[in-house]
This record gives C-alpha cells, sequence and structure tokens, in this order.
C-alpha cells in the first residue's frame, strides 16, 4: 500500500514536522493525513508500528487543531474523523452494532480538570460520579452473546465495521462462550473487551522468535492484535491470549422483563459481568466523586504500572451513570463521557549513529549504541548497550538505522528494533573490533560465550573496571572511589591495581586540585575501613567471572584462609550449593594464576581481612583440625611455644619446615629464608602475627 520511497518520505516529513513548529496551512494539513494514515496502517493492518505512540499522539493533535481553527480544511476522509485503519482484506467484514471508538486522550491534571468541567457543562445540575479503570494496552474486541452464547467476536477495524475473528476469540479461555444472561432477563448484548499479552509470555514469545532467527515483535500490543487476526486458530492457541472486558456497549432485553438494576451504570454492569464468570477490571477500579480525587488516584497508580502482569499505557476514566453518558453522546472519533489518562511515554524512535566498543572488568567488550538524544519518559536517552554481537545479527541493526527505543521503569533502556523499511541505503554494517579498543590486543570469543574478550589482564580499561568494582557498595564499599576518582587516580598513575589502594600517597592526593583536607582524610578512612570488611565482600569484591553476591557468601563459609581456596581442585568448588561446573572452572582456574596469588598476597600485605570470622569450619570443635601451621621470626605478642599450643589445642599440626604439606606459616619480625621458600612455593598462607591471633579469638569466640 505504501511503496518503500513513500515510505521514508513520509517518515521524514513526519520527523521535520515533530522537529520543528510549522505554520498552519492547507498543504500540511494535507501532509498529515498522510502521515497518520500511513502510521495507522503500520500499526494497526502491519501491527508494526514506525512512530512512537507519543510522536504519533503530537501528530493527530496538531492535525486537529488546524482543522479546528481552519473548518475549510476539514474534509470527511480525514483520520480525525474515524477511528482507524484497521481493515485487512484477509478477514471477513462485519458490522457492529454501535460504533467502536477511540479515546480522546489527556496527559496532565489540568487536562483531565478540562475534561470533568466540559462534563459538568454537559450535565449541568446534576452529580458526576466518576469511574476509573486501568487503560489496558492491547487490542480491542467486540463480543455478541445471543441467548446466552457467544455468537459473534469482531476487531474494532474502522469503527463502524470489524474484522470477524469469532473462531480465534474462542480459544481465549478466560472468555466464556455462554453466560447466564437471560436470568437478568438480557436477550442480547455486545461487549467490548480488550485481548492482552501477559508480559511473560510475550518475553517467551520473543525468546522462541530469536531462536528461530525471526524479528521480536515490538511490544504487546501489537503481539496482541496480530494474533488475533491470524488465520490460523491453532496458532492463535499456542499465543496464550488472555482478556479483559470493560463495557457493555449495547443491550436488548426479553420480552416482558425491565432494564436489570445492574444496568444502571457502568460499575454495577461490570460486576454482574464479573459474577457472570468475565474477566473484568473491578478488583481495579475506583469511583470518585471529585475530578481532584481522579487526579491523585492517577498519579498513584502510575507509579505501580509495572507491578501488573500486563501492560497498561494509562487510565480510563469514565462517567459512571448510563443516563448521564447517553445526554453526553459522541463525536466521530471518541465519546464524551469517557476520557484516557497516559501515562509517561517509554517509546521512541531515534537515528543509530554510530556505536562505541566498551571494555569490561572482565575484559568483554560491549557494543554502545550512540543515539540522537530522545526524550523517553522525563530522562534523556543517548547511549544504550547493544549486548553482544549475536543481539545486533539477530536485530539486523546497521548504522544510520531509525531505531524503536524502549526505556520502561528502572529497566535500562534498550533498541526494540530497527526500522529496516525506512534505510536510503546510506546505512552501514556494524563492524565488530579484532583488537580491544583499548589496550589493542587480539580479542577473542570463547566458543560458547556470545562476548569478545581481551584477555590482556594490564589491560587499562579492565583495570580501572577491576578497581571500581572492588570499591563498590556491595563489594569492598570504599565510599568516594567512585568512577572520576578511580579514573583520575590511574592516569596520574597513584593507583594502578587493586592493591595500589592501599598504598596511595595520600600526600600527592592532598595536593591535588579539588581536594580538600576533609574530603581527603574521608577517602584515606574509607580506604583504611575496608581492610575490616568481611571476607565474603572481598571474595565479591576480586570480580572473579561468574561469581555474584550470593555465591562469594557460599564461598566464604568454606574456608578459614582465602588462600584455603589455593588448593581447592574444581570437583571440590562443585560441590559447594549453587556452584555449577562453569564457576567452578573459573573459581579454579581463579586460584591457580600467579599472577592474582600475587595480588591477594598484596592485599593480605596491606592488612585486609582475609579470614573467615563467620566461619562455620571455625566453629568446628577444632577449627584448625587437618591444617599445617610453622611459625618464623619474632613473634611480639605471644612466645613462640604458646603460640604453637594455642594452634595445636585447635586441632592444628606443626611443621618443622617449609614444604607443599605446609598450609599456614606465621610471620613475626625479621623473619628470613622460610618465608622466603613459603612464597616461592606459592601454596603456602602467609599470616601475620595479627592474622593469627584474629583466627585464633574468632574460633574461641564461636
Ligand atoms: N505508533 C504509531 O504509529 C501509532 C499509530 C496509530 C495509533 N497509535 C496509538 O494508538 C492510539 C490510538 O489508538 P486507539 O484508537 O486504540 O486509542 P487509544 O489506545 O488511545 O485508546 C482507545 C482504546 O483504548 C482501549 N482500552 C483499553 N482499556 C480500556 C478501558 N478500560 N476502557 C475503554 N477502552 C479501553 C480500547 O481498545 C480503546 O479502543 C494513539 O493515541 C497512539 O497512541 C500509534
Ligand atoms: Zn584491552
Amino acid at each position: 500500500m505504501f511503496p518503500a520511497e513513500a515510505q521514508k518520505r513520509i517518515f521524514d516529513q513526519a520527523k521535520s514536522i515533530l522537529n520543528s513548529s510549522p505554520d498552519a496551512s492547507e498543504i500540511l494539513v494535507t501532509h498529515l493525513k498522510e502521515i497518520i494514515r500511513f502510521a495507522d496502517w503500520k500499526y494497526y493492518v502491519e501491527s508494526d508500528p514506525v512512530f512512537a505512540d507519543e510522536e504519533y499522539d503530537r501528530l493527530f493533535a496538531l492535525l486537529r487543531s488546524m482543522e479546528a481553527a481552519h473548518p475549510e480544511w476539514l474534509m470527511d476522509d480525514s483520520p480525525t474523523q474515524r477511528v482507524a485503519l484497521g481493515l485487512s482484506e484477509r478477514l471477513p467484514t462485519v458490522a457492529h452494532l454501535v460504533p467502536m471508538l477511540s479515546l480522546d486522550n489527556t496527559y496532565n491534571a489540568d487536562d483531565l480538570r478540562d475534561w470533568a468541567r466540559r462534563c459538568e457543562t454537559a450535565i449541568a445540575g446534576e452529580s458526576i460520579t466518576y469511574c476509573v479503570e486501568p487503560k489496558y494496552d492491547g487490542a480491542s474486541i467486540s463480543l455478541i452473546y445471543e441467548a446466552d452464547r457467544l455468537s459473534r467476536a469482531a476487531t474494532r477495524g474502522d469503527g463502524v465495521s470489524g474484522e470477524e475473528i469469532t473462531n480465534n476469540v474462542k480459544q481465549i479461555k478466560s472468555i466464556p462462550l455462554s453466560a447466564a444472561f437471560a436470568t437478568g432477563g438480557v436477550r442480547q448484548l455486545e461487549i467490548r473487551g480488550e485481548v492482552v499479552i501477559h508480559k511473560e509470555t510475550f518475553a517467551g514469545l520473543n525468546r522462541q522468535r530469536a531462536s528461530e532467527g525471526l524479528a521480536p515483535l515490538a511490544n504487546p500490543r501489537n503481539a496482541a492484535s496480530g494474533t488475533l487476526r491470524m488465520l490460523d486458530p491453532a496458532e492463535v492457541a499456542k499465543r496464550k491470549l488472555s482478556a479483559v472486558l470493560y463495557h457493555i456497549s449495547d443491550y436488548s432485553l426479553l420480552g416482558g422483563a425491565g432494564t436489570p438494576a445492574s444496568l444502571h451504570t457502568h460499575y454495577d454492569s461490570l460486576k454482574w459481568l464479573q459474577e457472570l464468570g468475565f474477566p473484568t477490571p473491578v478488583k481495579e477500579m475506583r469511583l470518585f466523586t471529585d475530578i481532584d480525587g481522579v487526579i491523585g488516584f492517577c498519579a498513584d497508580f502510575e507509579t505501580k504500572r509495572d507491578e501488573l502482569p500486563y501492560e497498561i499505557d494509562g487510565l480510563v476514566i469514565k462517567v459512571n451513570d448510563f443516563a448521564q453518558q447517553e445526554r453526553m453522546g459522541m463525536t466521530a472519533h471518541h465519546p464524551r463521557w469517557a476520557v484516557a489518562y497516559k501515562f509517561k511515554a517509554r517509546q521512541a524512535t531515534s537515528k543509530l549513529r554510530a556505536v562505541e566498543f566498551q571494555v569490561g572488568r572482565t575484559g568483554s567488550v560491549t557494543p554502545v549504541a550512540k543515539i540522537d538524544p530522545v526524550n523517553i519518559g522525563g530522562a534523556t536517552v543517548s547511549s544504550i548497550s547493544l549486548f553482544n554481537e549475536d543481539v545486533v545479527r539477530e536485530k539486523d541493526i546497521h548504522i544510520g538505522d531509525t531505531v524503536l527505543v524502549e526505556r520502561a521503569g528502572d529497566v535500562i533502556p534498550y533498541i526494540v528494533k530497527a526500522l529496516p523499511d525506512l534505510r536510503d541505503g546510506t546505512e552501514q554494517e556494524i563492524l565488530f573490533p579484532t583488537h580491544c579498543p583499548v589496550c589493542g590486543e587480539m580479542l577473542e570469543r570463547p566458543e560458547d560465550e556470545a562476548v569478545w574478550r581481551c584477555i590482556n589482564f594490564a589491560c587499562k580499561a579492565q583495570a580501572v573496571e577491576r578497581i571500581l568494582h572492588y570499591c563498590s557498595k556491595d563489594a569492598m564499599d570504599i565510599r568516594g572511589m567512585g568512577e572520576s576518582n578511580v579514573a583520575r587516580f590511574f592516569e596520574l598513575e597513584l593507583i594502578r591495581s587493586v592493591p595500589d589502594l592501599y598504598r596511595i600517597d595520600w600526600t600527592q592526593v592532598a595536593a591535588l586540585e579539588g581536594f580538600k583536607d576533609k574530603s581527603v582524610s574521608n577517602l584515606r578512612a574509607a580506604v583504611d575501613a575496608s581492610r575490616e570488611q568481611p571476607l565474603n565482600r572481598l571474595i565479591f569484591g576480586l570480580g572473579i567471572r561468574h561469581v555474584g553476591e550470593t555465591t562469594a557468601k557460599n564461598l566464604a563459609r568454606k574456608v578459614t584462609d582465602l588462600r584455603d581456596f589455593y588448593s581447592w581442585t574444581e570437583e571440590q568448588f562443585i560441590r559447594i550449593e549453587d556452584i555449577g561446573p562453569k564457576v567452578a572452572a573459573s573459581l579454579a582456574h581463579f586460584f591457580a594464576s600467579h599472577d592474582n596469588r600475587e595480588s591477594i598476597q598484596a592485599l593480605a600485605d596491606a592488612g585486609v581481612n582475609m579470614i573467615n570470622t563467620q566461619s562455620a569450619v571455625l566453629q568446628q570443635e577444632g577449627a584448625f583440625s587437618g591444617k599445617t601451621f610453622l611459625f618464623t621470626g619474632t613473634l611480639s605478642q605471644m612466645k613462640r611455644s604458646d603460640a604453637e599450643a594455642k594452634a595445636e589445642a585447635l586441632g592444628a599440626q606443626i611443621l618443622g619446615g617449609v614444604s607443599s604439606k605446609l598450609n599456614y606459616l606465621v610471620v613475626g619480625a625479621d623473619a628470613g629464608s622460610k618465608l622466603e621458600k613459603a612464597k616461592k612455593l606459592g601454596t603456602v598462607i602467609i599470616l601475620t602475627e595479627e592474622e593469627f591471633i584474629r583466627m585464633l579469638e574468632t574460633s574461641a569466640n564461636s
């Protein structure tokens, strides 16, 4: 219907209108009508929107305001004069009993007050009760029940006629195929509602599509409307649709029956439907007699939006009384007795300008999309992670593409899809670097992984990220060691590695611009305090691949001293709860590395706690059972023989010399060759006297 060149031209025109404030003119009206027809076609017929809703709404509002100011430009073929362009040729068309309209939109408290004022004027003298319910973000349907049976289901279509989808709707388990309307005196009725796909189902659907190499669906709404219009009901059944019914639009009574009490107000009519077995919004609905109550409820509900299992894009406020609704009537586009309060937009389109590659703590190289800044839901988005090469390939994203960006609640923004129809041929493939963009090392991609990695441990990008991770709140919690300070200290070579944190030359820091005495002493105190952090935080802070906070806690419980892990095998690690082969391999690899052992020893030398102070191990009767000790040098707080006795009392065996059998070497002042030999061996845990005393104390306390 719209050839590729036309699509691109119309889209660019729309963007330029959105980015300027054009003067009213008849030619602009013509352009807007074409843009909206095109958008409607992509949205309703193709289920593949090219604009963000907020953009569409702005274009639509602009057209409406121009037609209002210049009635001579208003033609009856204008999209403002009907609901939508929603009919495909594949399905039979049926006429609705009552037109199925859209809703007028409001975006803030003022809009809502204006609408309430119009309601009050329309039914002057009477008080109004407002009913508020969720605005389900799905596809609208009309259901007709005759003699208690579902006889016909249709899409909204163009509002006057819809597509007949009875067999598809019968696949939706929550819609009753029959209901006892006759007991209420009703012979025939038409119910309106929304078909939705729950968020989890939707996510599953897109995972499935990705595995089949298909493009992801943009959102649950388009997925729902596309599914309803599939030609094979068996396929529909697989998509697990849900429904909510929110309006009785028409009914006729059995001979002799009077209008039942439940059909005087919107709220009561839905309660009746609920009792008859229909899914309705009754549980979420609230009644208000003043618009301020409505406004407060709307603001509150928006914050809870993400707690629902399905998507809503706002709330709908309806005049509760059916007689009042009747008196207010409707326009060609929407009823006057209802209005939508739309939540802040979560999607926007933008242009992908470039892709940068960022190197993380573990050397993983992440593509990051740089887009023209767009405002989504109150925040400006200009940088978006593309995760990895596979995601880029799956979504077929190119530099220069127009992309649909989503930012929902606390979720980090992501690119839903590219819009390939809008390409003009200048787009370029995203090329993945073969070498680390920071240190130049050749990148590697392990077979079973989706990411490329720089395996150069000395890579600057990784070093900075490792230090940041070590200092982070959930690790060693060194306040003040954030991104800017760490990057700055790194540049100045004040810190090049994690152990350097404990060797910072503070006089040099104090001389730096922007550092006051107070900030230096705070920072220094934070670094000093981190020495006492419990072992699980240290383990997490080391940034071992695949080791998160929980795994770190499980690990910390298993040893007396961090360095006990030097002798552990993969098999031993696997025996710990929640640790699988992948994590075990990573752990064994980490602790076997000479570089890592050196770093750990440097931390221990700097006085960082290596001891498990909450140990189940230490709580056993002989906390040192099975462990071998050797003391060397001069101890300052106890005699060597006392120290040996204390260790033995806890089950330790004292060895005569340094060998591979030795677990702990406790080092006093002026230690000599034993210390050298132990260091060379690399398997011996070297303890200071203080550390040894701490070990004794924790085992005595338990
Ligand atoms: N992105 C695009 O290119 C594009 C194109 C066309 C339309 N749109 C979007 O669609 C909107 C217009 O579509 P629309 O006509 O479906 O209007 P709408 O989505 O703004 O609101 C009307 C619809 O809300 C639904 N609804 C959900 N819960 C309801 C409830 N409790 N009570 C009553 N109705 C309820 C009904 O299906 C009703 O038809 C636009 O405002 C725009 O956001 C976007
Ligand atoms: Zn690198």
